[in-house]
């Protein structure tokens, strides 16, 4: 479970200020794969980075009780001078789990061949995803925090990605962010709306995917009395 308890965030730029979140309070429940909607600039990318800790909240406060994934499929904390599975024995220490399971694992869900061993600065923007990819999937957290990871690899490789995920979501839940309905319907059961620095939890994505094509048309949906 994830909670966030009178949770604000507001950045200010060049002397304007943006809400992204406005005393927000909601529980993300465990083991349940939860699509986050919302406008371009909504919020979405800053809540997942204050769900990881990566950003801190203005004010108000986010609690967990289970593990949580730094953001799935991201590749910036890899060395470039060191190999592709140097870089999983690197991430497996700092996780504490084991190094060969997660290399071994890595090895075989990556498909990166020769290029496993060769240094991280050579790959192609492909591969740096997949390595990225089965890395942060190779680790079993309680909850995985997914941006934007849509197109990983070629068709096979997507398939691949997508049922590795569903596996995974047997036993852990997610938070996906994604402009691609179709995604989001094939990832997640419940779903969250961020807008105007307020969050509404769905239990079923259907209902979220309504509210959220009401804020894509500019209009509130009938049954949210004001934002
Ligand atoms: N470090 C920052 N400093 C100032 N403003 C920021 C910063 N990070 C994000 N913002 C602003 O906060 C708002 C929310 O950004 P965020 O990336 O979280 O939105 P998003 O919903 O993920 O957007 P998108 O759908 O376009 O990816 C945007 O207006 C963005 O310009």
């Amino acid at each position: 479970m994830i909670q966030l308890s009178n949770l604000s965030k507001t950045f200010f730029l060049n002397g304007k200020s943006k809400v992204v979140a406005k005393n927000i309070n909601a529980v993300f429940p465990s083991g349940v794969s939860i699509g986050l909607l919302g406008r371009n600039g909504a919020g979405k990318s800053t809540m997942l980075q204050m769900i990881s800790g990566t950003q801190r909240p203005t004010s108000g406060s986010i609690s967990s009780t289970g593990s949580i994934s730094y953001p799935v499929g991201f590749a910036g904390s890899f060395h470039p001078e060191l190999t592709g599975s140097q870089n999983a024995r690197f991430v497996a220490r700092i996780y504490g789990v084991d190094t060969e399971k997660l290399t071994e694992f890595v090895k075989d869900f990556a498909e990166l061949g020769v290029h496993f061993d060769l240094p991280f600065r050579t790959y192609s923007s492909g591969m740096r995803s997949r390595l990225a990819f089965g890395v942060s999937m190779g680790i079993k957290f309680d909850t995985y925090l997914v941006d934007e990871v849509t197109s990983v690899g070629d068709a096979a490789f997507q398939t691949k990605s997508s049922a590795l995920f569903q596996e995974r979501m047997k036993t852990s839940g997610a938070i996906v962010v994604s402009h691609s309905l179709p995604m989001i319907r094939k990832l997640c059961s419940a779903g969250a709306v961020l807008e105007k620095g307020r969050l509404f939890y769905y239990d079923g994505i259907e209902d979220a995917i309504k509210h959220y094509n009401h804020v894509i048309q500019g209009r509130t949906p009938p049954w949210i009395v004001e934002y």
